[in-house]
């Protein structure tokens, strides 16, 4: 029997160019156990991935902030204050650097994203002032609540499924991914992932990206 899995998003089921490698929609679907995506996206990415794989709804967004699993969403803190910083990055001349539109936050419901391209020095200095965590996942910074985690994601997740945290497996690539690495009962980081990410893991893959992601499926059959 396969377990059931935690896969992170950017990084793990992607290609080096950011698209969702196309073997994503083959492997998720045929695995024999749940899966839950665990991102630092905003809620309707993972849930409209999980519709378009086919795959039960089982989502962790903006890293635990939003939680659903077994037709329940838990919001587990407002994002009042990642707002009130990201208003005073932009007054001090910073840019979230999404345009316009902002589609990155648009649907965010606890935290804020900033563009890579952002001013992080001020960024930081700001994030200090309100008592607020920069994330930096290598795809955006975050400025997120002191608390929030992937892992407690996984741990309401796994509540709602009848299972325990430690039966998951989890595949990640950043610092965001420590918490779930954490609370799962193993854990891999894909090649290209950060420091953080390759120290807390219990191991690395040889691929990078969705190729070391498959490695750890194929292990796991
Ligand atoms: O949204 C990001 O910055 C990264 O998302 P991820 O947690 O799926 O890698
Ligand atoms: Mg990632």
């Amino acid at each position: 029997m396969v377990p059931p899995l935690v896969l992170d998003i950017d990084g793990t089921l992607t290609t080096p160019t950011g698209g969702i490698d196309p073997r994503a929609f083959e492997a998720l679907p045929a695995w024999d156990a749940p899966i839950v995506l665990a991102t630092g996206k905003a809620f309707p990415y993972p849930v409209a991935l999980c519709h378009f794989l086919q795959i039960p709804e089982q989502v962790i967004a903006e890293h635990g902030g939003v939680v659903y699993a077994d037709d329940e969403v838990r919001v587990t803190v407002d994002s009042e204050r990642p707002w009130q910083a990201a208003e005073a990055f932009v007054d001090r001349g910073g840019d979230l650097g999404w345009g316009a539109a902002d589609t990155v936050n648009r649907w965010r419901e606890t935290e804020v994203a900033v563009n890579l391209d952002a001013d992080e020095a001020l960024l930081r200095a700001v994030a200090e002032e309100f008592d607020l965590d920069v994330v930096d996942t290598g795809y955006a910074y975050h400025l997120v609540t002191p608390g929030v985690a992937k892992g407690d994601g996984l741990r309401s997740v796994a509540t709602a499924l009848g299972l325990d945290p430690a039966d998951f497996v989890a595949v990640g690539d950043s610092e965001n991914d420590v918490s779930t690495f954490e609370a799962a009962g193993e854990s891999f980081a894909v090649a290209n992932a950060d420091d953080r990410a390759r120290a807390a893991a219990d191991h690395v893959t040889d691929g990078a990206h969705m190729d070391g992601t498959l490695e750890v499926l194929a292990a796991l059959q």
